[in-house]
């Protein structure tokens, strides 16, 4: 049973700002009103779905909690304990069930059965045969949603501040797996709140997809080439090194940037199948290069390292106004970077739809030219070749200006390696579209300074050096 309403409501508000996925830690939290609560297991341990309604700021916004309720809470979930030791006069030990194997297995049965329960519905895709004899484990890489491992067979990604209708993973990833498209992990079920009276869309709760066991980032294996790559290069002259022959370096990447550039481009194809192609008049194209312009001049604002480059950028933005003609737009994944990409048995595969985390979500789910995608890459591979000089310390920094050529040599390799793969597999010619993908590249990097000032300042000399060299 759960403990009175006004005590739990008072624990959560205490135990929430504590949590990494909590996306309001920098305010004071002014109400918090349990929205729904719906028992899933009843018994010692009991199982309740919980949205919470966070009042911030004058704010409101929704955050779900699968809340474990036991009369002894065993040592191993003592971690996990929300309010206070003992369970206080309700004399009920409350956490959160994420935590808790035993409890987490009632996710996957009532998805197996597509279940409902009071608002909540488990939804699996035709067909699926979902295994429910699996142990869950949290896993601990993310900040923003909770995902379980089941077995090395599912993961499921639980969203803990809740969107306002289908979220854009589910329907990407969905839509993808129907196709039967293989760089993407394939959807087997979801979890959904039902829409109020209103008639609006079901909020969707979390995702059930295939986990990728042997999958490694692509984030990872970029920096172990990189890093490679600096071991490699003992102390030839920088143009010299530059022209070395990769397989001189144990770990070059390019022959995978390769294999990821054809991924992206079949990824992009699929995604015009799936939603459709439309094309846009090159008004709206004109348009797109005054909002570029006008985010460079909002960012040199708010961050005056970016000012140098400004003529630069805007150059690039008025020559795509200038060159501006119809352009097909489409669905595309909207913040493609390497840390976005698994590379398992099976070739490379896509993850995390959502968008730009800082864009609203009518913007997350505009159209655009799929080379948008393909200009995150190429800042991705920008990223990667500087962050060792750039953030680490396992680099000397005095070595750094002869590492830096070093790091372009990395970056433009792979970043042809990953152009060429595109255009072989179908995609639209970076090469042939040198305006649009340099407008789009600026963008982004105009954007990640924004990103890394307000997230990561000590990772904005990363995006800003780029540019340097970028805009010389
Ligand atoms: N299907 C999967 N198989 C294996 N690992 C996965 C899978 N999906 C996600 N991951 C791991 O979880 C991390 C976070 O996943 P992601 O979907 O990007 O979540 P978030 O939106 O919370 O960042 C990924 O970087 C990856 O390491
Ligand atoms: O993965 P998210 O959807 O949260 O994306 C945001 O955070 C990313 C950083 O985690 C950020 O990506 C930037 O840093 C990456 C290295 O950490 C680099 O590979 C990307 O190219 C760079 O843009 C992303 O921009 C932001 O939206």
């Amino acid at each position: 049973m759960l403990p009175p309403e006004d005590v739990l409501a008072r624990d959560l508000a205490e135990w929430l700002p504590r949590q990494r996925w909590f996306g309001g830690k920098d305010s004071p939290i002014e109400d918090l009103a349990i929205g729904t609560a719906t028992e899933l297991r009843a018994g010692d341990p009991g199982l309740y779905h919980l949205v919470l309604d966070v009042r911030q700021n004058g704010a409101t916004e929704h955050y779900q909690v699968l809340l474990g309720v036991r009369r002894d809470l065993p040592g191993r979930l003592g971690y996990a304990r929300i309010g206070p030791p003992g369970g206080g006069a309700a004399k009920q030990q409350t956490y959160d069930a994420a935590h808790d194997p035993d409890l987490t297995r009632t996710l996957l049965e009532h998805l197996a059965a597509g279940a409902s329960a009071g608002p909540l519905r488990f939804r699996h895709v035709p067909g699926a045969r979902i295994r429910t004899d699996l142990t869950s484990l949290p896993i601990t890489a993310e900040q923003s949603n909770t995902s379980l491992l089941f077995g090395d067979a599912y993961i499921c990604k639980l969203f803990r501040r809740l969107g306002d209708g289908v979220n854009l993973d589910l329907e990407v990833n969905l839509a993808l797996t129907r196709a039967g498209c293989e760089h993407v992990p394939a959807v087997h079920g979801w979890i959904e709140l039902a829409p109020g009276g209103d008639g609006g869309e079901p909020v969707t709760l979390g995702l059930l997809s295939d986990y990728l066991r042997t999958g490694a980032d692509g984030w990872s294996l970029a920096i172990a080439s990189v890093r490679d790559w600096f071991a490699h290069a003992t102390q030839p002259e920088d143009d010299e090194w530059a022209e070395l022959d990769a397989s001189a370096a144990g770990g070059d990447f390019a022959a995978e940037a390769e294999r990821l550039g054809a991924a992206t481009a079949q990824v992009h194809r699929a995604l015009a199948d799936a939603f459709g192609v439309t094309v846009v008049p090159a008004d709206e194209i004109r348009g797109l290069a005054a909002r570029m312009n006008a985010e460079l001049t909002g960012t040199c604002r708010a961050v005056p390292g970016l000012a140098p480059h400004a003529k630069a950028l805007t150059g690039a933005f008025i020559d795509l106004a200038a060159q501006a003609g119809p352009l097909p737009v489409q669905r595309v994944h909207g913040d493609y970077h390497l840390g976005q990409v698994l590379r398992s048995e099976s070739g490379w595969s896509l993850l995390d739809f959502e968008g730009e985390p800082a864009r609203t979500q009518s913007e997350r789910r505009a159209l655009s030219h799929p080379l948008r995608d393909v200009a995150g890459m190429l800042r991705s591979f920008e990223y990667a070749a500087r962050f060792l000089i750039t953030r680490s310390g396992t680099v000397p920094l005095e070595s750094g200006g002869h590492l830096e050529t070093r790091a372009h040599a990395w970056a433009a390799r792979n970043r042809a390696a990953f152009c060429r793969g595109y255009a072989a597999a179908g995609g639209a010619d970076p090469a042939a579209h040198a305006v649009l993908l340099r407008a789009f590249e600026f963008e982004k990097a105009v954007y990640e300074v924004r990103y890394e000032a307000r997230n990561r300042p000590a990772w904005l000399p990363v995006p800003l050096k780029s540019l340097a060299h970028l805009t010389a």
